[in-house]
This record gives structure tokens, sequence and C-alpha cells, in this order.
């Protein structure tokens, strides 16, 4: 039997998949088997998403009326609306999103397998709206309309947020993000949405356990507080200061290592050129610089390398996204990872259940409550 006590089952193979490759020798990262590096550069999220929920890229006639499906399911039954009325303006939007997929999943249940591709565009579709739509009431004060023309996600959830369609390069940049964070192999939120499909619970179900698994700061709630870290200094040789300080103390670093890959995250490669780019591009190169130095002490020191979460909070700072959304922005992408998951789960079913080593106390009589100390 494999230990995986305190391991937390580090290398165990736990399942098989045909959805991606993840720092597999001489594969990298692949979806479907196409290089991730090609995606980033020729595809759009849209196509990605068709690829991973359906295993082939889309001819272009089926792209052109999958964008209009997802368009077609941006809208917000009112129920929901009232919810995300009624929770708190400080509610963390991952906890928004959590409970807008929850409260949809009680609106309109899945209630065949049959549904599962619609519920899944459904959601992709409305997430963007029930994030925008609660941030607008909250800060704002005002009830927006979540329909725009707009045909790609990127472009409508920029759209939604600041009130003004973005420019095609900014659309992309976050497009482009999107497509490097839909998918990732059997990670902490795919592999808890997974076991929960198994049990024939329902996709919404399946979605919300893995909002839930992927809002802690280990997984991907690691951009929000890799943007926190950046912001908190002024300058460079202030930052190298601060994180030489944070590693002899011996903190973690945000954004920085990986359970599988061991010497450079892919995906991270494509995001910093992007965030140099967008940075140049909005005036923020004191922070990209204090970016590349804190990725320089972390090679230096630790030998460890930036994962996604690190440029990609740069990427989204420059979009004017705010913070508390970076992890949000996730969900949106790796909701299509998800359910091509849960898809495949279903199709070969058998319940996630491993076993445990027990370390606990050995055989003892039961004490009455009246004889205890
Ligand atoms: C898109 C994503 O979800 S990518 C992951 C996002 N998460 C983060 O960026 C959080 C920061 N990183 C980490 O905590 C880890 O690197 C993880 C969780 C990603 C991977 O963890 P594990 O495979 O369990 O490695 P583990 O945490 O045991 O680290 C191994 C060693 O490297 C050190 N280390 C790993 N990551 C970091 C880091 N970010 N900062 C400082 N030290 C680190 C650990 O302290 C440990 O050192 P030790 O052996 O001296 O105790
Ligand atoms: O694979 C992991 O453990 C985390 C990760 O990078 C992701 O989910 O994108």
């Amino acid at each position: 039997m494999i230990q995986t006590q305190s391991s937390g089952m580090a290398g165990v193979v736990a399942g098989h998949t045909a959805i991606s490759t993840v720092g597999k020798k001489g594969f990298g990262l692949t979806y479907r088997g196409y290089a991730i590096e090609d995606l980033a550069e020729h595809a759009s999220f849209e196509e990605v998403v068709w690829l991973l929920l359906n295993g082939e890229l889309p001819s272009y006639e089926q792209l052109v009326a999958f964008r209009e499906d997802l368009r077609s399911q941006r809208a917000l039954p009112d129920a929901l609306k009232t919810i995300l009325e009624q929770l708190p303006a400080t509610s963390h939007p991952m906890d928004v999103l959590r409970t807008g997929c929850s409260v949809l999943g009680c609106l309109e249940p899945e209630s065949s397998f049959d549904e599962q591709h619609a519920i899944a565009l459904r959601m992709l579709g409305t997430f963007p709206s029930m994030l925008c739509y609660w941030h607008h009431f909250h800060h704002g004060g005002h009830q927006i309309e979540v329909e725009t023309d707009d045909l790609d996600l990127a472009g409508h959830f920029l759209h939604l947020l600041h009130d003004t369609s973005p420019s095609e390069h900014l659309a992309r940049a976050l497009d482009v993000s999107l497509i490097l964070y839909a998918e990732h192999e059997f990670n902490a939120s795919t592999f808890a949405a997974r076991i929960t499909a198994s049990t024939m619970s329902d996709l919404y179900s399946a979605v919300t356990t893995g909002i839930g698994t992927l809002r802690g700061p280990l997984h991907g709630g690691a951009n929000e507080a890799s943007m926190e870290l950046i912001e908190t200094y002024v300058d460079p040789e202030a930052a190298e200061e601060g994180v030489l300080a944070k590693l002899n103390g011996k903190e973690k670093i945000m954004g920085f290592g990986h359970r599988v890959y061991k010497s450079a995250d892919p995906r991270s490669e494509i995001i910093k050129r992007w965030s140099q780019s967008l940075c140049e591009e909005t005036a923020l190169t004191q922070l990209y610089a204090i970016a590349e130095r804190i990725e320089g002490v972390m090679r230096r020191e630790k030998g460890l390398f930036p994962n996604l979460d690190f440029y990609s909070a740069t990427v989204f700072h420059c979009l004017g996204i705010p913070t508390s959304m970076f992890t949000p922005l996730f969900v949106f992408a790796r909701t299509a990872g998800w359910c091509a998951h849960a898809f495949e789960q279903r199709a070969e079913n058998r319940l996630i259940r491993p076993a445990a080593e027990y370390s606990g106390h050995g055989p003892r009589s039961f004490v009455p409550i009246e004889e205890r100390p």
C-alpha cells in the first residue's frame, strides 16, 4: 500500500484522465493533446472550452454557434438577483460565486445527466453576471443589465465590470489568462469536484465543491495573495528586503512553487510576457519591476519559480480588476475543466473513496458520562 500519511497524496496516481497532461516529461501541459503554448497563441477561450468539453477542436461553424449559445446564457433569474442583493457587501466574491452556483442549482436543478452540457454552459454564462451584479449593486448602488453583445467571456466580463467595452488587446490578455487557467488535471479543486461527481451528485454540487476548494491561498487564492504581497512594496529594493525577511521567518511566498512542476510552470512564462506588455501599456512598470525582483529573490534563495498565479495577479491588476475578483476569474475558467472532469467521471463512474491509515487510540471501554473526569 502506498504511504500517504502527511504526504498530501503527492505522487499518488488517483485515477486516469484523457483531458490534460501536467508536467509529463516531453509533454509539458497539454489539453486533449494540444500544447498550452499553441492554445494560448492561436485559440480563444471559447474554443478551449469546446475542446475540453467535447474532446476535439470545434469547426468554424460549431464555434460560431457555441459562442452564441454561451452568450444566450448570461441572464440571471430574478430570485437569484434578489439573493445576491441580500448577501453582505463585505462578502468575499468567492463566497458570492459559491452561493450563486448553489442557488442556481435550486432554481434550475439538473434533473438528468442528459442536461449536463446545457448546465455547464449555463454556469459559464451566468458566473460573470452573478459576480458583476452583486458587485455593482453593493459597491455602486445600482442594478446592472447583465447581458451585453460581447461574444467572448473576457470582453463581456470587462464590459460588465467597467461599464465600457475593453480594447481588443486588453480583452485578449484576459482571454489568454482564461485559457491558461481552464484545466490542470487532478489539482485539488478538480479532484474534489470529481469526488462529488463520483457520488452521482448533480453538476452544480460538483462545481460548488470546486469553488470552495479553489478559494484557499495554497490553490487559487494565491493570485490574490500574490497581489497583496507585490503591492506591499514601493520599489524592488524594498521588495527584496521584505521577501528576504519573510523567508527568514519561514513564511511561504504565495505564487511560487508547485506540487507537480519541479523547475517551471509553463503557463507562467506565457502570462509573464503579457504582464510585461500590459504593465508598459498601463504605465505600471514599477509594479512589474517589483514582481521581477521577487521572482529573482525566490529563484536565488529557494530555487523556486513563479506558478501561474504570480504574474496573473499583475495582469488582472493592469486590467483594473479588484484583487478580490482574481480567484473568481480562475473560477470562470476552471468551470470548463471541472465540468469536463465531472463528465469523464460520470462516463466511467466508480465511487471515489480511498482508504486511511488509522493513527488513533486502540480499542477502549466506553465510560458513562457520570464517571468521566
Ligand atoms: C494555480 C495553482 O493553484 S498553483 C499553486 C498556488 N499556490 C501557491 O502559490 C502557494 C505557495 N506555494 C506552496 O504553498 C507550495 O509550493 C504548494 C502548495 C503549491 C506545493 O506544495 P508541496 O508540494 O506540498 O510542497 P511543500 O509545501 O511541502 O514545499 C516543499 C518545500 O519548499 C518550500 N516551499 C514551497 N513553496 C514555497 C513558497 N511558495 N514559499 C516558500 N517556501 C516554499 C516549503 O517550505 C518546503 O520547504 P522545507 O522542505 O524546507 O519544509
Ligand atoms: O495543479 C495544481 O496542483 C494547481 C494548479 O496549478 C492548477 O490547478 O492550475
